[in-house]
């Protein structure tokens, strides 16, 4: 049987989160410890597990078909690599950072300055955007520390919370991309393979559009109702089912997570009891 080959991160931050979101999607991997690869019990799939850095090559020659990978690795080595999916964890951004006593306010501050990086391409690209000419000196890890041991007069490297950088007495001056796990297909993919990545695709969007609702369930008097239904937006139009107690009604619908709270007091304030708030697990359209 035809199976899509899918690299994943061996170990390090995507890792557990790219098998939990498989796990979610309903493929079940069986997974040996140590293994470098394995197969899917249910569906057409097999999971390579690679270092993150080198999926990009793999996904240009067509070793793997797919991989889950920071946009941040393909920013800086797969140009030509399509994503088909954001997944909406490992959320940082790519930024340039100098020491706190530094003057440097921008990236034009850093010309004829030494930056060290761990992504010299992305950095190239912007230095050539603002005509600005900076030293690059390449190392692969502990980035941060190069401006304290006297290696460089500035950083490019990931950020997340920004505890690394102020560990470090550094200062983020200025940000070049932002970057999140995603789901991305080889050039050289199949027609029979696209077909499969299509089925993961569809589960994917399910899956991510039911963790940015909520579903939520209350009581209320049925003279208020229309005040209510106004104030929620549904997926449709809410659900209403009398209660055994007479005049009263419940009501049923799904809110956005961003707003939930705001429409929470609202409804409240106009009449809603017993309010309920429970996770989606799948919102398929
Ligand atoms: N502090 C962070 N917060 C959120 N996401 C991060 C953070 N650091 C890295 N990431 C994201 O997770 C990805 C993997 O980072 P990680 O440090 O596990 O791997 P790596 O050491 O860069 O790669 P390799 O697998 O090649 O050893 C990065 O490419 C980036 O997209
Ligand atoms: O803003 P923060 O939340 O502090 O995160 C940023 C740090 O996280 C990453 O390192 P990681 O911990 O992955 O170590 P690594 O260099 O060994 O990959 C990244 O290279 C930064 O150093
Ligand atoms: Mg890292």
């Amino acid at each position: 049987m035809n199976k899509l080959k899918i690299a994943v991160q061996k170990s390090g931050r995507l890792n557990e989160d790219s098998l939990r979101i498989l796990k979610q999607i309903g493929i079940s991997i069986d997974n040996g410890k140590d293994q470098l690869k394995a197969s899917a019990r249910n569906f057409p799939l097999e999971v390579f597990y690679l270092r993150n850095g080198d999926i990009p090559q793999y996904l240009k020659d067509g070793v793997v078909d797919a991989a889950i990978i920071g946009e941040n690795v393909l920013i800086e080595k797969g140009k030509d690599i399509t994503i088909v999916e954001k997944l909406g964890f490992s959320k940082c951004r790519v930024s340039i950072a100098v020491p706190k006593s530094s003057n440097a306010k921008n990236l034009k501050d850093l010309e004829g300055k030494r930056i060290a990086t761990s992504y010299p391409n992305t950095v190239n690209q912007i230095l050539e955007k603002d005509g600005v000419k900076a030293n690059l000196h390449i190392i692969n890890g502990s980035v941060e520390i190069a401006p304290n041991i006297g290696l460089a007069d500035g950083i490019c490297d990931i950020v997340s919370s920004g505890s690394t950088l102020f560990k470090n007495g550094l200062k983020e001056i200025e940000v070049l991309l932002k970057s999140e796990a995603v789901l991305a297909t080889s050039p050289k993919i199949s027609e029979e393979n696209q077909a499969i990545i299509d089925k993961i695709q569809f589960r994917l969007k399910s899956v991510l559009r039911g963790r940015e609702n909520k579903y939520v369930l209350l009581n209320a008097p049925n003279d208020k109702l229309d005040r209510i239904i106004n104030i929620l937006p549904g997926m449709n139009s809410p659900t209403i089912l009398p209660l055994a107690k007479e005049g009263w009604s419940s009501l049923h619908s799904v809110i956005n997570k961003n707003d939930f709270w705001n429409v929470i007091d609202e409804l409240k304030a106009n009449g809603a009891e017993g309010i309920l708030v429970c996770p989606i697990e799948n919102m398929v359209l």
